[in-house]
């Protein structure tokens, strides 16, 4: 089955609505004609509504980079899912490893959030990947399935097809150290068998699956020529325009 490649930008903490605004108007001519790859930009809460808004009318699509399960309460500073599709919101990133480590996300809060994603018809994109104290002690397989299980458990077959996986080895964010595209493309077929032993050859087949950590446009080709990498997700290389498109340009070659 041929998955179409979605290159996600993650801008983190990064631009004011006017940078927003100013992002939107460079890309979005640009991309306008751009078929074969889904495009989004997960932007900080602030710059949501203006990037919903400036980006009509376009492929690119809009995510955020956290969300709280509970549908509303006493959680001071935390945004609901329904705040998210109330914009126009599509994606929304889920434990990345800079949440787990400075924000105590954990595999179970990461999991009671993808379930309150995907009731909200939102796309998650669950982060997954090993550091370099686990690489270096041969554990990354067991911890990316270990991450991938937890993320996945109580969801049913349907919806994990539907959502997207980051694999980002966190010594590979924003480090300049890519993991080679060889490396990269096992870790990832293995998060896929995984998903195939939870669930079945069909749910693996279509789940999607993306690289992370350090990709650039120069590098993004040889990641997305890989059998089972189905685009990526891009920290430092999303925020400047021309780099930005230079990413979607070289996803589609
Ligand atoms: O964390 C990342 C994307 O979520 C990767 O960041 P860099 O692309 O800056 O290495």
């Amino acid at each position: 089955m041929s998955r179409t490649p979605v290159i996600a930008g993650n801008w983190k903490m990064y631009k004011t609505t006017a940078e927003a605004r100013e992002f939107a108007a460079a890309v979005k001519n640009e991309l306008q004609n751009v078929s074969g790859v889904e495009m989004v930009v997960c932007a900080p809460f602030t710059t949501l509504s203006v990037l919903q808004e400036a980006l009509a009318g376009s492929k690119i699509a809009v995510g955020a980079q956290n969300i709280h399960f509970a549908e509303e309460g006493a959680y001071t500073g935390e945004v609901a899912p329904r705040m998210l599709t109330d914009l126009g919101v599509r994606y929304v990133i889920i434990g990345h490893s800079e949440r787990r480590a400075y924000f105590n996300e954990t595999n179970e809060t990461v999991n009671k959030k993808v379930q309150a994603a995907l009731k909200h018809d939102l796309v998650p994109i669950v982060c997954v990947g090993e550091d370099l104290s686990e690489r270096e002690a041969g554990q990354t397989f067991s911890i990316v399935e270990t991450q991938t299980r937890a993320a996945l458990a109580g969801i049913e077959a349907g919806q994990a097809a539907g959502l997207t996986i980051a694999y980002e080895p966190i010594w590979a964010i924003g480090t300049g150290k890519s993991s080679t595209a060889a490396d990269a493309n096992e870790v990832i077929a293995h998060i896929r068998k995984t998903v195939a032993e939870l669930y079945d050859g069909e749910t693996a087949s279509r789940i999607r699956i993306q690289y992370g950590g350090s990709v650039k446009p120069e590098n993004i080709g040889e990641y997305l020529a890989q059998p089972d990498i189905d685009g990526a997700l891009v920290g430092g290389a999303s925020l400047a325009p021309d780099s930005y498109v230079g990413l979607i340009r070289g996803a589609v070659k």
